[in-house]
């Protein structure tokens, strides 16, 4: 059973994956293979440089992922030339790592992007986590210190809402408590490993 697991920006994502991998899951996390793709010494980090200069490098030569977000994030263009370097890496690692899965394991691929990439039918169920985008500016606000409007373009260069939606297979609300999280949670993996 291949699962795709995708929301908005600070959705919940990673809470949910947590979760899921308490049960037994193998979960392959898209966010954490984007950034071992431009890791220091890496192809991906080379390609990175060569589109966006030094600029995006910090004193110790590793990526200054601020600086880039900054430049990707107010841009289009610059963010689709940073995903075609990024993106292609990343499913390449991802298909590794679900070939070594234990035969039979529920495999989860959490994916930020996954609506907006198109993948949604190249999976057996497709669970989205879903709050309102009040919830994603508050959460990035106070809990990551971020200003209102990094916090806006971020959810700018995502699908809306209704997009993720329309793409869903299980629908995780999370606008309640972590616990009320964990019992919906619970109520999805039954679902999907029986
Ligand atoms: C621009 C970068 C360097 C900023 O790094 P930073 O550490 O601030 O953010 P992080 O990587 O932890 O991402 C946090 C969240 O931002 C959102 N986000 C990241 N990249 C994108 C993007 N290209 N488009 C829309 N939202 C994005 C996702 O919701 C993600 O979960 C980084 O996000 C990046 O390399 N993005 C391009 C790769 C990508 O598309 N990643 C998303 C899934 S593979
Ligand atoms: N039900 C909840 N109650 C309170 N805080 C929550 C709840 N769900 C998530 N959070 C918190 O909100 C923040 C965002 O959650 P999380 O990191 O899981 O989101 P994400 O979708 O993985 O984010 P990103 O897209 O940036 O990777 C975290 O600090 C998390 O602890």
């Amino acid at each position: 059973m291949r699962v795709g697991l995708t929301g908005g920006v600070a959705s919940g994502k990673s809470t949910v994956s947590a979760m899921l991998a308490e049960r037994g899951a193998v979960v392959i996390d898209a966010d954490l293979l984007a950034r071992e793709v431009v890791a220091p010494g890496t192809d991906g980090l080379r390609a990175v440089v060569a589109a966006f200069g030094e600029q995006v490098l910090g004193p110790d030569g590793s990526l200054d992922r601020p600086a880039l977000g900054a430049l990707v994030f107010a841009d289009e263009s610059k963010r689709r030339t940073l995903e075609s370097i990024i993106h292609p890496r990343v499913r390449a690692r991802a298909a590794e790592i679900e070939a070594s899965a234990p035969a039979g394991a529920l495999v989860v691929h959490d994916i930020p992007l996954l609506t907006e990439t198109g993948q949604a039918a190249s999976f057996d169920a497709v669970v989205v986590v879903d709050v309102p985008v009040e919830t994603q500016l508050e959460r990035m606000v106070t809990l990551r210190g971020m200003s209102e409007e990094d916090a806006r373009s971020r959810v700018a260069a995502q699908a809306t809402r209704e997009e993720r939606l329309s793409v869903a297979t299980h629908v995780i609300e999370n606008t309640g408590s972590l616990e009320e999280l964990r019992a919906r949670v619970d109520e999805v993996h039954e679902a999907l490993a029986g």
